[in-house]
């Protein structure tokens, strides 16, 4: 059995944050991560190219000081996202493009969906990040979904449409699956709705060259310890001198244990003694978003030469979001189109259906059954949206992350309503000699890369203080 003084479950960036962190300060870790890759929410695939493309996690923003350090830090080289040309607007089966930040709409839904946005970010000041259920109305807005409060305040149909497709943007949830406290702490954790939805300014500014998931392996390579891969946590036993922990390749033992893994992963462990029952029904309560990110690669970013920046928005179809994912030296062009909640759900049913590669699919043409199907789904909007051209990629690779063992959904977990107010002390709050990191326990950038490395930092402060 190996001994160390801090086991670590999960190697995406809070636990490998959070081991890097113990191990600058002295103490011998060993991080367990379940699958055969380091990274978890982030992964990049290399294009036939060489050049890299996101899958999961794939920009950084303005505030999110933690990860900018990191990429100074370990020699990655950041990028502007594309955002210079016409956006296409696809709301009620008619196309149109914009400048700028808010879509195109009639002047009665402009004006609702302005006033749409200064009031959630004004309700959103009013909830205390440490505290939200200190906000004056915390429980009236943890007793209601954000699909409520919209029926009830945004006043057009068009302006409505547009919020929630926002709201699936940031989420990959529907409106109605979300809490409006959460919502509103969500929003305050990361600077906003606006912040949240746009380029530039906002959280989709800047990609890495390297693809974010050379964050985790610059991370691993660098801990004294190499991360023990295929390694899933099965058991956490604790006494009055330790943690042991059983895994998919034997045991483990330590003093203390950081658990960063989601909130629905977490759940999937066996614990001895059993969890107190409110941080048990908690991990019961806060299920994963739904998401399949498709990239369809072309010869060259021809969108640009015709004035298109490569975004749009859709309200109808499988695709919600569309943005230019061309690499930084753009001698090729891509596109990548996010199927979210609903739309990702249904893709993903489908996928069950058929083919193998339901989950990643590389497909080529020709390619048959369910995966197949999706991919001619996918790049029927884009032709839509794009022309004629956009039909016919060089490559095509999509992920559906319901189907990754180790995540079952993305980008994050999302709370229903009344899970804040009844649980929201348990996120954080250790068990004996474990303590729970990963980005939904995240004071700031919650849901985020950024918040993952925060909550890494904070598990390895708490530890060391003890
Ligand atoms: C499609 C997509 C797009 C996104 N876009 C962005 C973006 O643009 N910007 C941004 O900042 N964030 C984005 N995110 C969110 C971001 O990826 C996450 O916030 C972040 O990576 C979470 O890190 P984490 O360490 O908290 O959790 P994870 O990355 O989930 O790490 C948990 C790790 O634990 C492992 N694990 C699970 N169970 C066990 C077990 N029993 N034993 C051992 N190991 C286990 C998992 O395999 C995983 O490696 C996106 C996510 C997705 C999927």
């Amino acid at each position: 059995m190996t001994e160390v003084d801090v086991l670590v479950i999960g190697a995406g960036l809070a636990g490998l944050e959070a081991a890097r962190r113990l191990t600058a300060a002295g103490r011998s870790v060993l991080v367990l991560e379940a699958s055969d890759r380091v990274g978890g929410r982030t992964k990049s695939h290399a294009l036939s190219s060489g050049e890299v493309v996101d899958l999961g996690a794939q920009w950084i923003g303005p505030g999110q000081d933690r990860v900018a350090a990191l990429v100074e830090e370990l020699g990655l080289h950041p990028f502007p996202q594309h955002c210079e040309g016409k956006k296409v607007l696809d709301l009620g089966g008619k196309l149109r493009t914009y400048d700028g930040d808010i879509p195109s709409l009639p002047l009665l839904g402009l004006l609702s969906l302005q006033a749409t946005i200064t009031r959630l970010d004004r309700l959103s000041a009013e909830v205390p990040l440490e505290a939200p259920l200190r906000a004056p109305r915390a429980r009236a807005w943890d007793a209601m979904t954000v699909e409520t409060w919209m029926q009830r305040n945004v006043l057009t149909a068009g302006a409505r449409a547009l919020v929630d497709i926002a709201v699936q943007s940031i989420f990959a949830a529907m409106p109605s699956e979300i809490s409006l406290l959460h919502f509103l702490l969500y929003l305050r954790s990361g600077g906003g709705l606006m912040r949240l939805s746009t380029i530039r300014g906002g959280a989709q500014q800047t990609r890495l060259r390297e693809g974010t998931q050379e964050l985790s392996r610059r991370m691993a390579e660098r801990l004294a310890r190499p991360v023990l891969l295929d390694a899933a946590a099965q058991r956490i036993l604790q006494d009055e001198a330790g943690v042991t922990v059983q895994h998919a390749r034997g045991e483990a033992r330590a003093k203390f244990a950081v658990v960063a893994v989601p909130p629905a992963l977490a759940a999937r462990i066996t614990y001895d003694p059993p969890l107190p029952g409110a941080r048990d029904q908690l991990t019961q309560r806060v299920p994963m978003g739904s998401v399949i990110k498709c990239v369809a690669v072309y010869e060259r970013p021809f969108w640009r030469e015709r004035g298109f920046s490569g975004e749009a928005v859709c309200d109808s179809g499988p695709v919600r979001i569309v943005f230019d994912d061309s690499p930084e030296h753009a001698g090729h062009g891509a596109l990548v189109a996010f199927l979210l909640a609903e739309g990702a759900r249904r893709a993903g049913v489908a996928g069950m259906a058929g083919t193998a590669g339901a989950a990643e699919g590389e497909s080529v043409e020709g390619v048959e059954g369910e995966a197949g199907a999706r991919r001619a789904q996918v790049l029927a909007v884009l032709g839509r949206l794009f022309g004629e051209e956009a039909q016919r990629p060089l490559e095509y690779v999509d992920k559906d992350w319901s189907e990754e063992p180790f995540c079952r959904g993305c980008y994050g977990g999302v709370m229903p309503p009344g899970v804040l107010t009844a649980y929201g002390d348990a996120l954080r709050a250790p068990v004996g000699r474990m303590h729970w990191a990963g980005t939904e326990t995240a004071v700031r950038w919650m849901g985020y890369m950024d918040g993952a490395l925060e909550s890494g930092e904070r598990v390895a402060r708490e530890i060391l203080a003890r």
